[in-house]
């Protein structure tokens, strides 16, 4: 298996990775995900434009709305935030969630016709590892969403080395990526105490690995994204 990275937010190294390709979001949208399959939600519609959620939800009008803007505040009108501690809360039995989010869902959308996709955090990790391996994957492209100007996205790159060391056959102690998940630039905010929207119960279930033994595969539905 080959492997290989790609950061969302670099204008280079923007490669077309055709095969399988994992995005990549611990914080916090695809720990996000996570917790709203594992609290009942029947499937979630990663959605990248406002309009296009606001399509979706009149549409699905029983449907849950989750979602952030840059930064991290929640999206005005939504339901949720982009709180996997707010969404522990929820019952979401049989609920369909749109989730629209200023990164992770950005880079589902940018690699749409991968052969093979998947949304991915820590909570999912040796989930991920093994569906990968399953599938019979030849090149693994791993996305990094979290890194900005002023952010290292290590919560991202410490997921990526863990999966890809579960792949290559390795055994990698599982703290050391949590604990560079708490270390990151961005993990570091949920505890300053600045950020209002930015909780430390959230950053404890991100950087939990292996919460949940489901992987996010992504598949295509009626010119949607969907995830179940
Ligand atoms: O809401 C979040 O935690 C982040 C905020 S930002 O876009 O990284 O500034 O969004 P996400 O898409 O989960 O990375």
């Amino acid at each position: 298996m080959k492997f290989s990275r790609t950061f969302l937010n670099r204008l280079q190294n923007q490669s077309d990775a055709a095969d399988t390709v994992v995005v990549i979001d611990v914080l916090r949208s695809f720990t996000t995900a996570a917790v709203a399959l594992a609290h009942g939600a029947r499937a979630i519609y990663p959605v990248a434009e406002i309009s296009t959620a606001a399509a979706l939800l009149d549409r699905m009008p029983q449907a849950v709305s989750v979602g952030a803007v840059v930064g991290g505040d929640p999206m005005p009108g939504f339901d949720f935030g982009n709180s996997p501690a707010q969404l522990m809360q929820a019952d979401l039995t049989g609920k369909t969630v749109v989730l629209s989010t200023a990164a992770g869902v950005r880079g589902l959308q940018r690699f749409r016709h991968a052969r093979q996709l998947y949304a991915a955090s820590l909570v999912c990790a040796r989930a991920t590892a093994e569906a990968i391996r399953a599938a019979g994957a030849r090149e693994v492209c791993f996305v990094i969403t979290g890194e900005w100007v002023d952010r290292d996205g290590d919560e991202d790159i410490a997921c990526a080395d863990y999966i890809e060391s579960l792949l290559r056959g390795e055994q990698p102690a599982p703290a050391q990526f949590a604990q560079r998940v708490r270390d990151s630039d961005f993990g570091r905010r949920f505890t300053a105490g600045s950020w209002p929207n930015l909780r430390p119960g959230d950053l404890e279930l991100c950087a939990q690995p292996d919460l949940f033994g489901f992987a996010m595969p992504v598949h295509h539905d009626d010119g949607h994204l969907i995830i179940r």
